[in-house]
């Protein structure tokens, strides 16, 4: 289980931009972090994969991973964590990958640094993996240097990437929000499919997202966590959570549907 307690991520100008957060994330479990623009998702996300801004400092009175408890490892085993227990789905992916090398050779530093192969068998998962995730021509895909690729190809590169190594808990923040609409369909798919393996906590405003079965969906207002819905009986109603009514969290029972 990934367990976060009393999360408060503080500017250096004294400003709480996450307040005292809390959730538990189990394996194969699937969340979705939703709420307006703005309320802190990613940061939360940010904080959780030690990649904050430098003008930002995180406090949380537990931040465990299983038997680990992460506030106290070095930056070495920090570094195992993430490749090996924590993945990441970026809301751009062209963010994660260096302009300047192939994809091969990401992709097999990738999987060197996570799991206790040899190069030819990481070519070989590698290959294997990008097929899984429909891309065809995969040699042409490892040739080709990130921005060769579109950015729905690099979403499915790091989906094959996570697929192989099989981290226990995933975090994509808005994961599909940069692709078209017939990529934004295929990738959901891909990473829906990730919860028979992982944990998988997803930061949408995607309805498409919050209308499949969930465990849980965690709604936030102003860096907090504001309402907990188990299972999904959200019936959205909205193309874009934004438009939803200031005043709808100051209701205690806080109804979905109630909003159009
Ligand atoms: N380094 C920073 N310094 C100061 N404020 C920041 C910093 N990074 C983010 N913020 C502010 O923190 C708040 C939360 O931002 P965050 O990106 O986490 O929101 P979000 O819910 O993910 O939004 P979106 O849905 O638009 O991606 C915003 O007001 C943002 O301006």
């Amino acid at each position: 289980m990934l367990s976060i307690r009393e999360l408060s991520v503080i500017t250096n100008k004294d400003e709480a931009l996450i307040k005292d957060v809390s959730f538990d994330l189990h394996r194969k479990e699937l969340i979705f972090l939703t709420g307006k623009s703005g309320c802190g998702k990613s940061t939360i996300l940010k904080a959780i994969m030690g990649s904050l801004d430098d003008n930002l400092k995180v406090y949380s009175t537990k931040f465990q991973v299983d038997d680990i408890d992460v506030n106290k490892l070095n930056n070495r085993r920090k570094r195992r964590l993430y490749g090996k227990n924590i993945g990441l789905i970026p809301q751009n992916p062209m963010n994660v990958f260096d302009p300047r090398k192939s994809i091969r050779s990401q992709i097999l530093e990738s999987y060197k640094v996570s799991l206790d192969i040899n190069k030819k068998q990481s070519l070989i998962l590698a290959k294997d993996m990008l097929s899984s995730v429909n891309l065809k021509e995969v040699n042409i895909i490892l040739d080709s240097l990130p921005h060769e690729l579109s950015g729905g190809m690099l979403q499915r590169v790091i989906i094959a990437i996570l697929i192989g190594i099989k981290p226990d808990y995933i975090l994509a923040d808005e994961p599909v929000s940069a692709l078209d609409e017939d990529n934004k369909n295929e990738i959901i798919k891909l990473l829906l499919s990730l919860k028979t393996q992982s944990g998988l906590l997803i930061t949408t405003h995607n309805t498409k997202f919050l209308s499949c079965n969930n465990d849980k969906t965690l709604i936030m207002k102003n860096g907090k966590i504001i309402k907990e819905e188990k299972r999904n009986n959200l019936k959205p109603v909205y193309s874009d959570i934004n438009s939803i009514d200031d005043n709808y969290c100051n209701e205690g029972d806080f109804k979905w549907t109630v909003y159009k």
